[in-house]
């Protein structure tokens, strides 16, 4: 039986449509709101969502992003009782399959029903599946930016291959996401994907970690260990920032690719792996092979293919449905709701330079969602300092000492938050969270 779920903060209206609708043969679930909503999505798989457009907790466009971020598979129609031609035109291309408009007529809203249920439409059963364990796929968001549909044209034609990749991209970018994301979308999805970050081995461990190594083979080798390139035979193994590995470890790992076989340490026999191995790295790898600190031979080996990962600020067009992923991400940690970004946050998130990329806004939705109410927007107040700041920082003239852009920064949360709090200096050092006698010091500090 077909599953619908019907959201209306009208309890009338959910009555009257799942009485009809279960006549008709359905199973009809109801949420008089987008908070109830996203609870029952959590639990159960609905093939289509009958949804008002104007829910008292969250706007009808977000639903519809959420929905299609998190429950790809649930076919959307929503219903409003203003017919406006432009918000219509703008669901149906943000996904909505169709736009209602009250009163409604039971025979349309049947035919628009069929007609949307009678699509092709994924196998249930593997939809169930990946609920209940969200896949890589479900857990990146791959955005609608030119920059990130580049990205996944060559994504798609060279994940299902056994190319070495190599991925560059600055810090937090998702090196390692797009990794895994190949991994799954590859034949070898089903064995391991193992990842190193050669940037945290020292020298000595990273042969071990790597190769593994016999009982007694170093000092403190106590016991045996598998290697990760053993761990990952059949899979995949993800070598992070490649570019730290010695010299004598570069050797070793050119030896393993080229002969797809491990020798651990201490041992004699040689065993065979067959590993697909992608790599990541935050500098120019080539250019490490021109200051010859990495080997040239390895560099070719690795690098079959090259994916380019964009920085946050080229694929801005993604910002609102990596947002709605990380609220929807933090909501489920917090077990709140969070309605979305107010205007002037997101007008700040477009100013910001985001150095720290995607992860950067993970951990600043991650915190934002913390400070803000259950049922709110995410506000200004509950950004970091870095970001509040940023616009007035970033549009000084000259450029200004690291201190002075500090203490400028500093200055302006203080008399933003004094004014918030008339004056009340006791007040305001809780809501900086420090205490009375290092706000004064910081009055003084900066001039105030
Ligand atoms: N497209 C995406 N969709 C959802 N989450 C993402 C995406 N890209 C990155 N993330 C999340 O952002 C965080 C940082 O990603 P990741 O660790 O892959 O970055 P990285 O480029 O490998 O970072 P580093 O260079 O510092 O190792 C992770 O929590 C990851 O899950």
């Amino acid at each position: 039986m077909k599953k619908i779920l019907i959201i209306d903060d009208d309890i009338s209206i959910c009555k009257i449509l799942s009485k009809f609708l279960q006549k008709s043969g359905y199973e009809v679930a109801t949420a008089l709101s987008g908070k109830q909503a996203f609870q029952i999505l959590k639990k159960d798989v609905f093939d289509l969502i009958l949804c008002d457009y104007n829910l008292g907790d969250i706007k009808g466009l977000e639903v519809l992003s959420k929905i299609n971020q998190l429950y790809p598979q649930s076919i959307v129609i929503f219903i409003s009782g203003y017919g406006n031609i432009q918000t219509a035109v703008d669901l149906v291309k943000e996904g909505a399959y169709h736009f209602l408009t009250k009163p409604l007529y039971p025979d349309i809203i049947l035919a628009t029903i069929e007609e949307a249920l009678s699509q092709k439409k994924p196998n249930k059963d593997k939809i169930a599946a990946k609920v209940k364990a969200p896949s890589s796929e479900q857990r990146y968001v791959k955005g609608c930016s030119a920059a990130s549909k580049r990205l996944f044209e060559h994504v798609a034609l060279v994940a299902p291959t056994d190319y070495s990749v190599i991925i560059h991209g600055e810090t937090g970018t998702g090196k390692e996401a797009l990794a895994r994301l190949l991994h799954d979308q590859s034949h070898r999805k089903d064995r391991n994907f193992i990842a190193i970050d050669c940037g945290s081995l020292s020298k000595e461990l990273a042969a071990s970690e790597l190769f593994g190594h016999l009982k007694g083979a170093f000092t403190g080798a106590m016991q045996d260990k598998k290697g990760a390139f053993e761990m990952a035979d059949g899979g995949t193994i993800f070598l992070d920032e490649i570019g730290n590995l010695s010299y004598e470890v570069q050797m070793y790992l050119l030896r393993t690719l080229q002969e797809k076989s491990v020798r651990c340490i201490g041992e004699v026999k040689e065993k065979e792996v067959d590993v697909r191995v992608i790599t990541a790295s935050n500098e120019d790898l080539y250019e490490k092979v021109r200051q010859k600190t990495f080997r040239e031979d390895l560099y070719h080996r690795l690098n079959e293919f090259k994916l380019e990962v964009p920085r946050l600020t080229e694929r801005m067009e993604d910002m609102p449905q990596l947002v709605a992923y990380f609220i929807r991400q933090a909501e489920s940690q917090l077990d709140k709701h969070i309605i979305g970004l107010s205007p002037a946050v997101k007008k700040l998130f477009h100013q910001y330079s985001w150095p720290g990329n995607i992860r950067e806004l993970q951990n600043v939705i991650k915190r934002a969602c913390l400070l803000s109410k259950d049922g709110a927007e995410i506000e200004i107040d509950s950004l970091p300092l870095e970001i509040t700041s940023f616009s007035e920082t970033s549009s000084a003239s000259q450029p200004a000492e690291l201190k002075n852009v500090i203490l400028e920064a500093q200055k302006n949360e203080i008399l933003r938050v004094l004014e918030k709090v008339n004056y009340n200096k006791t007040k305001a050092a809780s809501i900086l969270k420090i205490d009375r006698k290092t706000l004064y010091n910081k009055l003084k500090e900066i001039d105030l």
